[in-house]
């Protein structure tokens, strides 16, 4: 079997040499797919192959993807967690730079700057003045969300002297693990936003997340507060941002997503979505998502799914059954007995549920026939069945 992969945007070179040729076929033009491997482009409009098995998003976000949707159809959505926060955290770390030391404005400044020898230099020295910053230690950084980008942010921003507080109800161990220990916890996201000389925004953008900096919340920021925005435009009011920048309530906006009411305004850094942009960054991420979407084509394993729990089964001799259902009961006994009618016997099986979805890994000894996938496929509450071939059997 060759399985066809449809690319959008660039995907890195390290990534697309992880598919072994002769097994796939990758590229923009590919057409009836089994899976799709996509960066920021939208996918909300495009129509969905009938064959569509998989998405993979080689980042972090995936607003661009209609997971939902997909789910509904028992189809994981794979991100590449963490592969692109380094580059974002150094990033972050530049715009609080920007932020305090007015550098945008002031390299504007010199560009413009006319004549040459002792008047260049006057020119120089009286126009710093309007430059003037203010340095970060003991100021404190307020990081919504301490995920993996989060974190990193918080732990540069200690190692620069600055005091660290954050907000995140759904911290995993794994990340508070990493966090240093005296970055302080906020009860809510208003007693964040409330003792922050800076804050720095690092959620995902979610129907729950949509303009979570409002003008109520922007209201209740320190006067001269910071903001600085690299993780989704959406998490923001952008309008009532601009009109507490003119109001000079918000010391500065600094972020990854322009957009033209944002342009030429003071106190306003905007650059074009630069965040996971390092050859680093877009390597790492490029071959996590072929790593997870070919774990998952070849032999079913789901690791860092946003929609579906991780099931990861060691693969026996024999063929294995995927199946992709609603989560409830009577599912594993459904799928057994139509196995067992078929006179397959099962060597192996793991189940596991996330939500409303579950998945369950079957090996068999010999294979299963995809008459009779498409016998499982077709069990009320069945999303997606599909027989995956021994190992010993690819091509
Ligand atoms: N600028 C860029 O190029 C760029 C690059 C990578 C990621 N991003 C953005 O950054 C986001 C975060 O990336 P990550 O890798 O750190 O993801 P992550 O999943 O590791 O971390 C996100 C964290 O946000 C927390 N969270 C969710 N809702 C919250 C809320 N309402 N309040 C507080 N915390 C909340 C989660 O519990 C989680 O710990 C991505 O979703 C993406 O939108 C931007
Ligand atoms: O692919 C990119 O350049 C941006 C990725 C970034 O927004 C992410 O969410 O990982």
């Amino acid at each position: 079997m060759i399985f066809r992969i449809k690319t959008y945007n660039n995907i890195n070179e390290a990534g697309l040499e992880a598919f072994p040729r002769g097994l796939y076929e990758v590229g923009s033009s590919i057409e009836s797919e089994d899976a799709v491997l996509v960066r920021s482009a939208r996918l909300h409009e495009q129509p969905l192959s009938p064959n569509l098995k998989a998405v993979a998003r080689a980042g972090a976000g995936v607003n661009n993807i209609p997971v939902d949707r997909l789910s509904e159809q028992g189809i994981p959505v794979f991100n590449a967690p963490g592969a692109n926060a380094n580059a974002v955290k150094e990033l972050v770390i530049a715009g609080l730079f920007m932020g305090f030391r007015n550098i945008a404005p002031a390299l504007e400044f010199v560009e413009r700057i006319e004549g040459e020898g002792e008047s260049f230099e006057k020119a120089v020295e009286a126009g710093k003045k309007r430059f003037v910053g203010r340095e970060l230690p003991g100021r404190r950084l307020g990081v919504v969300g301490l995920g993996a980008i989060g974190g990193q942010v918080a732990n540069a921003a200690r190692s620069l002297g600055m005091e660290v507080i954050g907000y995140d109800p759904g911290l995993t161990v794994e990340h508070a693990w990493r966090l240093a220990s005296d970055v302080r916890q906020a009860r809510s996201l208003d007693e964040l936003l409330g003792e922050s000389d800076v804050v720095s925004l690092h959620v995902p953008l979610m129907d729950k997340t949509r303009d979570l900096i409002n003008e109520r919340r922007i209201a209740v920021m320190r006067p001269g507060a910071v903001l600085l925005n690299f993780a989704r435009d959406g998490l923001v009011d952008r309008e009532a941002v601009i009109a507490s920048v003119e109001s000079e309530h918000l010391g500065g906006y600094v972020t990854d997503f322009p957009h033209p009411d944002l342009l030429k305004r003071e106190r306003v850094v905007a650059l074009p979505h630069l965040g996971a942009s390092t050859g680093e960054a877009e390597a790492n991420s490029a071959v996590m998502a072929v790593q997870n979407l070919r774990d998952f084509l070849e032999n079913g394993n789901i690791r860092h799914s946003v929609n579906f729990p991780d099931v990861v089964m060691p693969r026996t001799d024999g063929g294995r059954l995927a199946v992709a259902n609603a989560n409830v009961p009577n599912m594993v006994g459904q799928v057994g007995t139509a196995l067992a009618e078929a006179g397959l016997n099962i060597v192996d099986l793991l189940n596991r549920s996330q939500g409303e979805l579950a998945y369950t890994l079957v090996d068999v000894d010999g294979e299963v026939p995809e008459t009779v996938a498409a016998a499982i496929e077709a069990i009320d509450g069945v999303l997606k069945a599909r027989s995956i071939a021994p190992v010993s059997a690819r091509g």
